[in-house]
């Protein structure tokens, strides 16, 4: 580990399902204090990328560090590190919103009165600190999203992960949790990593990363691709980048 180690490094990252290639030799960077947004189409390799990152597949081929440390060889260290929300529900419905906070924190070998110290910390951050005592059930579709965010975020990892996460909200309910990790990155210098296949999820001074059948067509400012491509918009751009050699 060292200071200056980014928080998410991917080295010629591959990766087969039989003789299908999911990935080929993904290669990128996150910082500390950045959004990065990996857009892909279905198909495009981003929940492949998302379970190397988080240990659930083992790579074919490649590198996951996580602040430098290596995801093969010292997970406990790369997870300790990492958030993770999933495209998925996963709040227990039947629980307390307080409860299932709880019990993530108790999944992290945390104590339960500093579990519910953070817990309460969570919830504020989440802006939902009176709904602590309801069951999760009773909560909208973007309040769950924010749970699960803040539960994501418990352990006080550097590095989160967000895998199609306004898929299913409405459109305020989608503005206001991309208002609210982009905040965290800002505030916090988080750095977060926010998979979509949603062009206008993205900004011109977002980091991006174009994925498409497995491969990195492109990284950099969302303004530097679109100029590179000499195109009006995100959109424009990843049209012209996707629609040629195919294969
Ligand atoms: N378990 C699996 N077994 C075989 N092939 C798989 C498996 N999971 C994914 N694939 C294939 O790998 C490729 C990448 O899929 P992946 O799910 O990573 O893409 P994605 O960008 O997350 O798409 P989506 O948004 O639809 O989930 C696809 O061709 C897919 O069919």
């Amino acid at each position: 580990m060292s200071a200056e180690a980014p928080a998410l490094a991917l080295k010629n990252l591959s990766h087969s399902y039989g003789v299908r290639k999911a990935l080929d030799d993904v290669s990128f960077n996150i910082e500390s204090g950045s959004f990065t947004a990996l857009l892909g189409l279905n198909g495009a390799g981003k929940s492949t990328l998302f379970s190397l990152v988080t240990g659930l597949y083992a790579a074919r081929g490649g590198s996951v560090e996580i602040f430098g440390y290596d995801i093969a060889r010292q997970p406990g260290e790369a997870l300790r590190r990492l958030g993770v929300v999933f495209q998925a529900r996963t709040l227990d419905l039947e629980l307390s919103v307080m409860q299932n906070l709880a019990y993530h924190a108790a999944l992290h070998g945390i104590g339960p009165v500093e579990g519910k110290r953070l817990a309460e910390a969570a919830l504020a951050r989440a802006g939902l600190a009176e709904r602590g005592k309801d069951k999760a059930r009773a909560l909208s579709g973007g309040q769950m999203r924010r749970i699960e965010i803040a539960r994501a975020l418990l352990h006080g990892p550097r590095l989160l992960l967000l895998d199609e996460p306004t898929v299913g909200l409405d459109i305020k309910a989608r503005a206001d949790i991309l208002a609210h990790v982009r905040d965290l990155v800002k505030r916090e210098g988080l750095a977060v990593l926010w998979t979509t296949h949603l062009i206008d999820e993205i900004e011109p001074q977002d980091d991006v990363v174009v994925l498409h059948k497995g491969r990195a067509l492109a990284k950099g400012s969302a303004a530097d691709i679109v100029a590179a491509q000499g195109a009006a918009g995100v959109g424009e751009a990843f049209e012209r980048l996707t629609s040629g050699g195919e294969g």
